[in-house]
């Protein structure tokens, strides 16, 4: 997977990441340049210690006294996330949950653009609010060529999850955003990220009993 020189640095740091980035986001609107680890590790919610812990990983950073430069601390992390550039999306699955991320119009402010989305039925859904083509599954590995694609969201139906992912790995994408409820099978250099809201809610319910 990604820069392998490196020592393996923890998932939760590489989430951490994109949450420092959103508070940098917001201090630089309102036009401040330098910030303290206490101050940045406050409005993210974690110890100053595990933020300073989280950022050795990728060098030093900040001054003594003075803490870290937002501009420069927001472009390393952009660096590191590989979020420089407009990245390019493919969706699979165009019911429900397909159609209301396609009507999401904030991705593209974080990042990703869904350049197109794929079904086996592309002409069952037609919403004037989507503005992204929809297409057959015929077309998706030509999309992905052209557009050099890597990275996929998946909301098939759950029987076809498998399927349809075998057909994303042929295709190129080494990312895939999985909403099926299903423990996908996938060759070591792909990565997928699982998204269950019954699996959130559940550990939701866990921690609230008996409050
Ligand atoms: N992660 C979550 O929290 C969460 C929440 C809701 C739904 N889901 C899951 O997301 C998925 C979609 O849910 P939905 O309500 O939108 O379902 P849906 O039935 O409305 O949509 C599924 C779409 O997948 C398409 N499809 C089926 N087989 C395909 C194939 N082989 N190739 C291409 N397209 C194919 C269908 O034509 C349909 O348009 C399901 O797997 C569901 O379990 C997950």
């Amino acid at each position: 997977m990604k820069k392998p020189d490196r020592p393996e640095i923890p998932r939760k740091t590489i989430y951490r990441l994109s949450i420092y980035l959103r508070c940098l986001a917001r201090l630089k609107d309102n036009a401040i340049r330098t910030v303290s680890s206490e101050a940045l590790a406050k409005v993210a919610g974690v110890k100053s210690t595990q933020l300073r812990k989280d950022l050795t990983y990728f060098g030093q950073f900040g001054t003594r006294g003075l803490g870290y430069d937002v501009e420069q601390l927001s472009a390393m992390i952009t660096n590191e996330l590989g979020t420089k550039s407009l990245q390019p999306v493919v969706l699979v699955g165009v019911g429900n949950l397909g159609l209301a991320l396609l009507s999401y119009r904030g991705f593209e402010k974080e990042g990703f653009e869904i350049v197109a989305a794929f079904d086996l039925d592309p002409k069952r859904r037609r919403d004037k609010k989507i503005t992204q083509p929809i297409l057959g599954m015929d077309q998706l590995a030509d999309v992905i060529r052209e557009k050099n694609v890597k990275m996929a969201i998946l909301t098939v139906a759950v029987a076809a999850a498998q399927e349809v992912t075998n057909t994303l790995v042929t295709c190129g994408i080494t990312g895939i955003l999985n909403f099926a409820p299903l423990v996908l099978h996938v060759p070591e250099e792909v990565m997928v990220n699982n998204v269950n809201l019954a699996i959130e809610l559940e550990n939701l319910s866990y921690f609230i009993q008996g409050g």
